[in-house]
């Protein structure tokens, strides 16, 4: 199954061991065996001759007490997905407009799944069309504190099985159903994506088709980029080191937001890749495209328990994990205040944990577009309406604050108003739509309420837009607000809608303005500045350097691609880890070092002491 690794390769046989190696232990005897649901591929056959302990070291044979099947995997390289065109007569179109048909026409019942079983309760829940919002796509329940705590003990008991799978093995298994993904199931993802979520074509095929495969296989295409690393054995002959990784001890629960069906898919079974066994929560307003992934991952072999479904009320979730002795880590994307809640938990319960839960956190943004007197206009123009009404403003990376300097701001508000008047805005199913309603009641009436101190602030002028509509979906108009005050609320605070505020500056105060950027907002998300001036882009690029994880010259701050761009971002914007990018696998993996003695210590004096 396996193609060699060129560091570390099976011993010819006609090489000889040293004197001293104890010969190693046959891998059943000494791990047990190991079986998966049908259709998964087994772990490679052992013999005598191919012991799964025997490495090449340079130019020695050498055999050692870590299998092989820990430290090596077959190389593969990966690209990014490719996004498809949806023309009229497609064949991606018409299967899209089959799968929106199915998925429109009826409520999917969507039950907790816990070590691969069904479970329903008494608190039932419908997720709607945000559209549309008397249309209901998705059934589902939300879980009692007692089943979070089963899927927790479910996750741990799987996790033994699980995590003996050789690591290549189960690297395998994401990598077909990545293909399954961007094959097909693509036309489902993205149907129900589009329906639960608002997502227009264009705005489903970048997240429920590409980015979701993309994080599968460049974790993978990581995680095995991570094994090929092996610390220095200076003297083979007497010493052998390794590293391995481990899964984590405990349970991953991972806790996902609406608004990327591929950040949901990534939280959820990534950690499993290193072996972890998850309890995931899913948003209430994208179980449908959730429960997807699951249904994809379940049909591929993906053994029961491993990841449960779990959608539950936030705190009640929250509590039973945070409350758990065995909690591992915390994966988790969404708001700053859910975020800060999890971390205030955790360390009310430090002292029960049998060891110290990682806390993975990305969380909002208020994302800027800094224009400097020598950018192009249709640049900034067009870039900024991508960025900030794309998907309704609800991406953390969406541009809600921009500074525009005086001798440009004539041409910019114009443009910005005169593009704000052509986006049509609608049902999803419409595909010459440009952007649909925003996610639920809430988010409608915190965009309103913004927009209602727009209008009655002192500071605050409403250019455009600024209408909402709940009468069929959540509608809220693309509004552009122009600020005097970069100090006032709307310019500081995350909305997450499809409200975008401009502060115009003097000409001569745009080296003081940079540092305004970094005071304006407690978040470092993204940031993109807009100069054809080299100098100043440089002097920017370095006076800004703490104002976004993901920062942009002459582009959107949207539009993060896995592998290109790692993303993630600091100060109140989280923890930066950046997801897609080649550190992530590191947090679901506990490394392990294994020194190997083959000349063993016989005496306490060291040399110089002998007389
Ligand atoms: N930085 C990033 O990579 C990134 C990516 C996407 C979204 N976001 C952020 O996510 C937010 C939008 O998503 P949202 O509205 O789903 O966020 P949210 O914080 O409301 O919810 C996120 C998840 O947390 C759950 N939750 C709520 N309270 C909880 C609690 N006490 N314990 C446990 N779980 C709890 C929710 O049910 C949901 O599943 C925005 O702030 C956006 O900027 C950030
Ligand atoms: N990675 C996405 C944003 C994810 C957050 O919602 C982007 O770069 O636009």
């Amino acid at each position: 199954m396996y193609e060699k690794h060129a560091m570390l390769s099976p011993m010819a046989g006609d090489e000889p061991v040293p004197a001293n190696v104890v010969p190693p232990k046959h891998f059943a005897e000494q791990y047990g065996s190991y079986s998966l649901k049908s259709g998964h591929p087994v772990g490679p056959e052992i013999s005598v001759q191919d012991t799964p302990y025997n490495l090449r070291v340079g130019l020695r044979s050498i055999s050692s007490v870590v299998p092989k099947t820990d430290l090596e995997i077959r190389d593969f390289k990966v690209e990014n997905e490719p996004l498809l065109s949806y023309l009229p007569g497609s064949k991606e179109r018409q299967e899209l407009e089959a799968a929106l048909k199915t998925h429109a026409a009826q409520t999917e019942e969507c039950p907790i799944i816990i070590g691969g079983k069904e479970y329903r309760t008494d608190d039932v829940r419908y997720q709607v069309m945000p559209h549309d919002h008397q249309k209901k796509v998705a059934k589902f329940y939300h879980a009692t504190p007692e089943l979070v705590k089963k899927a927790i003990a479910t996750s741990m008991e799987a996790k033994k099985e699980w995590e003996r799978v050789p690591i290549g093995d189960r690297m395998e298994l994401f990598l077909k159903v990545s293909d399954q993904m961007a094959n097909e199931h693509r036309a489902q993802l993205n149907a129900t994506t589009m329906l639960g979520q608002a997502k227009t074509i264009i705005q489903a095929e970048i997240d429920a088709a590409a980015e979701l495969v993309d994080f599968y296989r460049f974790n993978c295409y990581f995680g095995k980029e991570l094994l090929k690393y092996q610390p220095i054995s200076e003297s083979p002959d007497t010493t052998l080191n390794l590293m391995r990784y481990r899964s984590l001890e405990g349970f991953v629960a991972s806790i996902s937001p609406f608004n990327f069906t591929a950040i949901a898919g990534n939280l959820a079974y990534t950690p499993a890749i290193m072996g972890n066994g998850v309890v995931w929560k899913p948003s209430d307003t994208a179980v449908l495209s959730n429960y997807q992934i699951l249904k994809i991952f379940r049909d591929a072999g993906f053994p029961d328990g491993v990841v449960n479904f779990v959608p539950a009320d936030g705190p009640v979730f929250g509590k039973a994990v945070t409350g758990s002795r065995d909690l591992a880590a915390i994966n988790f994307t969404g708001s700053v205040p859910t975020f800060q809640w999890l971390w205030k938990a955790v360390g009310q319960n430090l002292s029960q944990y049998t060891g110290f839960p990682k806390l993975i956190g990305e969380c909002g943004g208020k994302n800027y577009h800094f224009v400097h007197p020598s950018a192009e206009v249709e640049s900034v123009v067009s870039s900024s309406i991508r960025s900030a009404f794309e998907y309704q403003g609800q991406k953390c990376s969406a541009c809600s604050r921009m500074y525009v300097p005086e001798s440009l701001w004539p041409q910019v508000k114009e443009g910005l108003l005169e593009t704000r008047k052509s986006l049509k805005m609608g049902s999803v199913t419409d595909f010459d739509s440009f952007m649909s309603a925003v996610i639920d009641r809430n988010s409608f009436d915190r965009c309103h309420s913004y927009i209602e101190h727009a209008k009655a602030g002192p500071n605050t002028t409403v250019l455009g837009g600024g209408k909402c509509d709940d009468s069929v979906g959540f509608f809220v108009e693309p509004t552009i607000v122009q600020t005097t005050s970069t100090k006032d609320k709307i310019f500081a605070e995350e909305i997450f809608g499809p409200i975008l505020t401009a502060y115009v500056y003097k000409d001569t105060d745009v080296k003081s303005m940079l540092q305004t950027v970094m005071e304006d907002t407690p978040y470092a998300l993204t940031g993109a500045v807009y100069s054809q001036d080299e100098t100043f882009a440089k002097e920017a690029t370095e006076t800004l350097k703490g104002s976004a994880g993901n920062f942009y010259m002459n582009d959107k701050s949207t539009g993060s691609v896995v592998g290109q761009q790692p993303f993630g971002g600091a100060k109140l914007s989280g923890t930066n880890d950046k997801a897609g990018g080649p550190h992530y696998m590191l947090k679901w993996a506990s490394p392990q070092s294994v020194k190997q003695t083959f000349v063993t210590l016989k005496d306490v004096e060291y040399p110089y002491m002998k007389k």
